[in-house]
């Protein structure tokens, strides 16, 4: 299923066809042309190769990949990767080991189509948090220092994309959750659409605006983010829940919660782990919502919420089935014994109680 958007910015478009022993990439694309967008899916789905065509290091014959109003590939026409304004950040950082990491950023400099000015060179040190450290060799910087300058670098040469393959892979979790407030940021600060591959439902759900699936090199979804994730038929190996975003509207200081209103309706969440009241994100696993026909009160759940039954999954497993709720404008989905389906007589339209009980906050 692929659903087709008219996004009214300039798109990203590509269209492929490719066709190698054992692996076939079928798409064609359009993607927004700014914000985060996730390519997510399987190892071996085709992520990177997506990602090697738009950039031009994989030239399939007959593809078309086109930015903007800029083609980058059509026809016979092929622009090569150095002439194609974009940067990509691998999973390894690849600093020129000879020299420091200011030298490293000096030869972006070099490199880039525009004149890149000091003050444009000042915001993006400042942005990525490396001007203590721009003396040091790549040998003396920690993975998630070099993996900040290698993200500088490629911003250095003043791209129009930016393409990150699992950025964050090589590092452990402790330096991810240093790197992220950095990629939030440039999210925020800087107007460049950046393609994103990841494996992680976190780092997705924390960053990206919106997000592809892919799966056997084909497209399976594709879409605005919350959308994305509250389609009942994505691929076995994702975990089941959605997003749901909105902003801290009241503190319960007596017992250290937080509501959290979104379109549709509130949660309550623990306050500690709130970082920008402003701006949170939480997910909400299938599996960790539960119905009721009626609402109980007589339960440790605090969040129980009016729902209505907008889909019942078809493809099955054995024991469980996925239903999908319209919390207002919002969705969320749970995950429920067929046997609960069937004695709770749960069908589409039918009015419930989903009662929530734990939310990773992921923003
Ligand atoms: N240079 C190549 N020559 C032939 N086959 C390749 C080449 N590079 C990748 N493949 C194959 O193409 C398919 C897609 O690979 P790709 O690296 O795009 O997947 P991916 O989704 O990025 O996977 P991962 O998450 O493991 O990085 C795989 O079957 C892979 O073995």
């Amino acid at each position: 299923m692929t659903n087709k958007n008219n996004h009214n910015t300039p798109a990203i478009k590509v269209t492929c066809q490719l066709n190698r022993a054992g692996f076939a990439l079928n798409l064609d694309l359009e993607l927004p042309a700014k914000g985060i967008t996730a390519i997510f899916g399987q190892s071996g789905s085709g992520k990177t190769t997506l990602l090697r065509i738009i950039a031009g290091l994989e030239q399939v014959a007959g593809s078309e990949v086109h930015l903007g109003h800029v083609c980058w590939q059509s026809g016979d026409s092929f622009v090569p990767t150095y002439k194609r304004q974009l940067g990509y950040v691998f999973q390894e950082a690849n600093l020129f080991s000879h020299l420091t990491a200011q030298q490293n950023l000096d030869y972006a400099i070099k490199r880039a189509d525009e004149k890149v000015d000091a003050q444009y060179i000042t915001q993006i040190i400042d942005l990525l948090g490396i001007s203590s450290i721009l003396s040091q060799y790549p040998a003396q910087l920690s993975g998630g220092e070099a993996q900040r300058v290698a993200i500088a670098r490629a911003l250095l040469i003043k791209p129009k994309l930016l393409l990150m393959d699992e950025p964050l892979a090589s590092l452990d979790d402790a330096k991810k959750a240093e790197i992220l407030p950095y990629l939030e940021r440039l999210h925020s600060e800087l107007n460049m659409p950046i393609l994103y591959v990841s494996h992680s439902m976190q780092e997705v759900a924390r960053l990206a605006d919106h997000a592809v699936v892919l799966q056997d090199g084909k497209v399976v979804v594709e879409g605005e983010l919350t959308q994305v994730f509250s389609q009942l038929n994505l691929p076995e190996h994702i975990a089941k829940g959605t997003i749901i975003s909105g902003k801290i509207t009241e503190y319960d200081d007596k017992w250290q919660l937080a509501k959290l209103t979104f379109v549709g309706g509130y949660f309550w969440l623990p306050k500690q782990s709130i970082i920008n009241p402003e701006d949170v994100r939480v997910q909400i696993l299938a599996k960790d919502v539960a119905l009721s026909l009626s609402c109980p009160i007589d339960t440790s759940v605090q969040n129980k919420i009016s729902a209505r039954i907008v889909d019942i999954q078809t493809a099955q497993e054995p024991t469980t089935i996925l239903v999908k709720l319209a919390i207002g404008e919002s969705t969320i989905i749970a995950q429920v014994t067929k046997k609960s389906v069937q004695m709770l007589s749960l069908t589409q339209g039918k009015e419930v109680w989903a009662m929530i009980k734990t939310m990773a906050i992921v923003r």
